[in-house]
């Protein structure tokens, strides 16, 4: 029945909505199902259905799947055939989501179509001859409301690995929130991880000038994307969905607050991967949770659960990967109404002890990496993984 509503509406819907047609019908069918959450899930529906202009094959298959596993849970539908590319595309956008909860699902479409609506009314109001693109953003999603801007790093299928042009757009991302009207600034990660950390193939791009090249291009690109999160003005929060890895861990030491799933783990496996840390966690760890645990983390790669990262601090608290979502925002919206000068303010006073020290810190870390990623140690550790010998 629902195969029979979606071809139907595939009939009476413009060719670019076909694929998010099926969810689309099938959210009235469920009508009857909802709760009240469900609220602003189906006002996304809504939205979508008037969207003006296609938002292309990829975001379609982003909403089906976050639509599927809202409503269906993990996918268990057998993988369609090679040949049926259209199913086997939906399939696999959907099967990507993994253990991905139902509310998260449901958070992340309602989010992807406000990104998406604005992204597209922006877009419409651009002045002819001025680059569309420079308003939005390929890697991330970036929403703002409730006196929150909320980054999302939104590669899903590559574990939101940070390529290059992920590093740029966060920083950029984060540049804009330190300017609009939101009194705090949350990153988070779209799909079943926080990140992966830094994405290897970064490392296979290589400059006419050389490896000694990419390893500096490399090394101010760090240190810039580092620079960011230490002078970042407003309270700045992580909502850590699931498992952390490398940089996405490290930095962590700069935010103000770090909320987590108990799914989430945090692991900077660096002298695994022949480097040596950074994002100031060589000053900002040692204070966090002291030497010992410290040089377990940073040295010795050892995995902490979330229960585990914040026994020792890294943490602000942990809540239950059912109500997380929930749990969370709750929180956090209470935060943003707090008066935006006085925790601006109570910042500056709190991180400006530190400024210098931090920015010190980062330089030096750079520049041991920069000789770091030129060692054998390195070199192997990055060619086993993309050669699939090894996994962390
Ligand atoms: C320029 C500034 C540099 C700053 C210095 C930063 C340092 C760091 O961040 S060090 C940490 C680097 N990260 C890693 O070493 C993680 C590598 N990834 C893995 O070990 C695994 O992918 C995993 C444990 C994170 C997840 O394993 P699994 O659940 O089995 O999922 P897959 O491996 O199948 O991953 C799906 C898909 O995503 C790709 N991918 C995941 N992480 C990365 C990554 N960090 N870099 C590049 N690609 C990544 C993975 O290759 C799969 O791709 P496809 O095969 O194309 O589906």
């Amino acid at each position: 029945m629902a195969i029979a509503a979606w071809r139907l509406a595939q009939r009476s819907c413009p060719s670019y909505l076909q694929v998010i047609s099926f969810p689309v019908v099938q959210l009235h069918m469920n009508r009857a199902a909802m709760t009240a959450s469900q609220k602003d899930f189906e006002n996304a529906m809504n939205q979508v259905k008037l969207l003006k202009k296609d938002p292309g094959n990829e975001v379609k298959l982003k909403l089906y799947a976050l639509y599927k596993q809202a409503t269906e849970g993990p996918c268990n539908m057998p993988k369609p055939g090679v040949f049926d590319l259209i199913n086997k595309a939906k399939w696999d956008a959907w099967n990507t989501l993994g253990s991905l909860p139902k509310e998260t699902a449901r958070q992340n479409y309602v989010d992807l179509v406000s990104s998406l609506s604005s992204s597209l009314e922006s877009s419409s109001q651009v002045e002819p001859g001025t680059d569309r693109k420079s308003t939005g953003y390929e890697t991330l999603m970036v929403t703002s409301e409730d006196g929150i801007t909320k980054i999302t790093l939104n590669r899903p299928a590559k574990k939101n690995a940070i390529n290059v042009e992920m590093y740029h757009e966060i920083m950029r991302a984060l540049k804009a929130a330190s300017k609009d009207d939101s009194s705090i600034t949350v990153l988070t990660g779209n799909g079943d991880y926080y990140s992966s950390g830094n994405d290897l193939t970064n490392f296979t791009d290589i400059p006419p000038g050389g490896v000694e090249e990419k390893a500096k291009n490399s090394a101010i690109l760090l240190r810039e994307f580092v620079g960011c999160f230490i002078d970042f003005p407003k309270p700045l929060i992580a909502v850590v969905n699931g498992p952390a890895v490398g940089i996405s861990v490290t930095i962590l030491g700069l935010f103000d607050a770090v909320y987590a799933s108990d799914r989430a783990t945090f692991h900077t496996p660096f002298s695994h991967l022949g480097q040596s840390p950074e994002g100031c966690s060589s000053y900002t760890f040692l204070k966090i949770m002291g030497p010992a645990k410290a040089t377990e983390m940073l040295v010795f790669g050892k995995k902490l659960t979330a229960g585990e990262a914040c026994a020792q601090g890294l943490v602000t608290a942990v809540f239950p990967d059912s109500t997380f979502q929930k749990e969370v925002w709750t929180r956090l919206k209470a935060f943003a109404k707090l008066p935006p000068n006085a925790m601006r303010i109570s910042k500056e006073v709190i991180r400006n002890r530190e400024k210098e020290k931090l920015h010190a810190v980062n330089a030096e870390e750079c520049s041991v990496l920069q000789e770091r990623w030129l060692s054998d140690e390195c070199m192997n550790a990055v060619v086993n993984f993309l050669s699939r010998k090894s996994k962390l």
